[in-house]
């Protein structure tokens, strides 16, 4: 079957008595065959639009779209979507191919036919020759690869995935994101997955949707939300980032600390708008060096923290009474408490709009 494409459209979902709502006007696309990645921290309405779309759980307002048609409606087994779940919700009894072909009985496969197509769900993410094992025998990461099959089975119009890493240790997680991300483009099935974890999302996903609080804040491809902020709160959820107020001059920014300013091009988001507060240059680590203490062209810092990671020093500098800044260094001995320089190597930066963050309630 073709994959579909999957639209939510202004979806709203406000619980009882909830001083906000989960779901404030969320519309986005996934194209078929994409994998878009819901991001968000804790309560951003992640799990709430997942559910909405498996049919679990009705919006107050809004529409789900697959291939154009309204599913809004349709109860959970209508719409040909597969759940994977966090925790994975195998059958502990059940053999490894019993658990894949679970779910095509009630879709009036044939007896004959269901062996079959477990076995090539199995073959499709690599545990061809394990199903007539005992599922609980099998290790977290194989659990995660049957769960998998399990939804791709049924060949779902859409694969819906709850946290699907985050039961798994670090090192397999890490080994999973690649295998997962392989297992889904071979299937060529359009998928949705929900995740607090901003590296999972970066690794799987083809496009990232950064939620907060129940709000679309960004749909993008990884590179796009990291080079491109659409505002603050982005800026300051994706990849770190130290925000420098920037003074605009046609294309160049200044960036003036403790006296010493800095230049570089300014890229503004397309629809941004500087004009109330001013502009915040986004200050990747991998834009700023380390320099002499004494070099006068460099802002003048000290270090505030450091610690050793893959081969890089990294850096915590404070700037100044507001402002602290990371960056890595192949140095080995920068000590903290070290007065330093830190030049802006970067020849174009991110700008946002200088907003202050809306308060919680
Ligand atoms: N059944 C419910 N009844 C009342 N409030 C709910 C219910 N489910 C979710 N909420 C609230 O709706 C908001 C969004 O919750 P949701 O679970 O969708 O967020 P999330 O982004 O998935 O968070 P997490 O990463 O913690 O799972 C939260 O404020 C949450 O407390």
């Amino acid at each position: 079957m073709p994959a579909a494409s999957l639209v939510l459209q202004a979806l709203t979902r406000r619980y009882p008595a909830a001083v906000r709502p989960a779901l404030d006007g969320l519309s986005l696309d996934v194209r078929p065959g994409e994998l878009v990645a819901l991001l968000g921290e804790s309560g951003a309405g992640k799990t709430t639009a997942l559910r909405i779309v498996a049919g679990y759980e009705r919006p107050d307002a809004g529409a789900v779209l697959l291939d154009g048609a309204d599913v809004t409606a349709l109860p959970p087994e209508r719409r040909g979507a597969g759940m994977v779940f966090q925790h994975h919700a195998l059958f502990p009894h059940l053999s490894v191919e019993e658990n894949v072909a679970f779910g095509l009985a009630p879709r009036g496969v044939p007896a004959a036919e269901r062996s079959a197509r477990a076995a090539r769900a199995l073959d499709g993410v690599g545990l061809g020759g394990t199903g007539a094992r005992p599922v609980h025998a099998l290790s977290g990461g194989e659990q995660q690869r049957v769960a998998l099959a399990r939804a791709l089975v049924i060949e779902p119009r859409v694969l819906l995935l709850d946290e699907p890493l985050s039961s798994l240790d670090p090192a397999l997680r890490i080994a999973m994101r690649d295998e997962l991300r392989a297992m889904l483009q071979r299937s060529h099935v359009t998928a949705l997955c929900v995740t607090h974890d901003q590296d999972d999302a970066f690794a799987i996903a083809d496009r990232v949707a950064l939620l907060r609080r129940g709000r679309l804040l960004q749909i993008g491809t990884p590179e796009a939300l990291y080079d491109h902020p659409a505002s603050r709160g982005v800026a300051e959820f994706i990849g770190r980032a130290a925000l420098l107020p920037a003074r605009r001059d046609g294309d160049g920014v200044h960036l003036t600390v403790r006296g010493v300013t800095q230049r570089a091009v300014g890229i503004a988001p397309a629809d941004g708008d500087g004009a109330g507060r001013g502009w915040l240059a986004v200050l990747r680590p991998e834009a700023l060096a380390l320099a002499p203490v004494d070099d006068a062209s460099a802002w003048p810092g000290e270090v505030v923290a450091r610690r050793f990671a893959a081969g890089v020093t990294v850096c915590r500098v404070r700037l100044d009474d507001v402002h602290v800044a990371e960056l890595e260094t192949a140095e080995r001995a920068v000590p903290e408490g070290a007065r330093v320089g830190v030049r802006l190597v970067a020849a174009c930066v991110p700008l946002v709009p200088d907003t202050s963050e809306p308060p919680d309630a």
